[in-house]
């Protein structure tokens, strides 16, 4: 199975669950069409990375695996931060509120007789949604969160995993892997069904 994924997390979700996967990231365009809503937004990610994953490296009837996640709140969108200023003002706005995390995972296949693979057979996706709760941040909690460096390749711009990030939340509702990147008891359960 291919996983078109440089998530270090999903990785090791992967692994972890027994697959044996090959890793072949795909580097997509992640800004939202004019009016997308969040959840479109996340299945649509996932399944682009998933395709351009399938054509360029898939083997007939290999499947491959691909995941988005973003952070919504105030019906805006929350990726990876571009800077620590950008950072700063996606955790002012999460700061003592419920936001929801969002993770497209798309699963793609190639039809067995395919003479190439272009991704023939139509994908499973799915997006799963956890909703968190932070504690109400100071400014300087803030800035020390983003001087540790683990908010920036992140959603939201914090790791609910991290040694800092756990620091921020007052509780969750719904699965925790989902919002580390990837709902792998789901993830597993659909592959199950292949
Ligand atoms: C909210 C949150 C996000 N994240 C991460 C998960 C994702 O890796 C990242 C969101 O970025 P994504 O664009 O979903 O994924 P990616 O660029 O890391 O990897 P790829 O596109 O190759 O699959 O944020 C956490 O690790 N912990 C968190 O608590």
């Amino acid at each position: 199975m291919i996983l078109a994924s440089q998530s270090p997390r999903r990785i090791e979700l992967m692994r972890e669950a027994g697959y044996d996967v090959r890793i072949l990231p795909a580097d997509v365009n992640e800004a939202p069409l004019p009016g997308e809503d969040p959840f479109s937004l996340v299945d649509r990610l996932a399944c682009t990375k998933a395709a351009t994953a399938l054509r360029a490296h898939a083997e007939p009837s290999e499947v491959v695996l691909a995941a988005d996640t973003i952070v919504t709140i105030d019906g805006i969108v929350l990726g990876k931060p571009v800077d620590a200023e950008d950072a700063h003002a996606m955790l002012r706005r999460l700061s003592g509120r419920t936001h929801t995390v969002a993770t497209g995972v798309c699963i793609a296949q190639c039809a067995e007789d395919a003479p190439r693979c272009l991704g023939d057979e139509p994908p499973i996706s799915f997006v799963a949604k956890t909703s968190v709760t932070f504690y109400e941040l100071s400014d300087e909690e803030i800035d020390a969160y983003i001087a540790t460096g683990e908010p920036m390749d992140k959603a939201g711009a914090y790791g609910i995993q991290g040694a800092g990030g756990r620091m921020l939340v007052r509780g969750i509702e719904g699965d925790f892997y989902n919002v580390v990147g990837l709902p792998i008891a789901e993830v597993v359960r659909r592959l199950r069904t292949l």
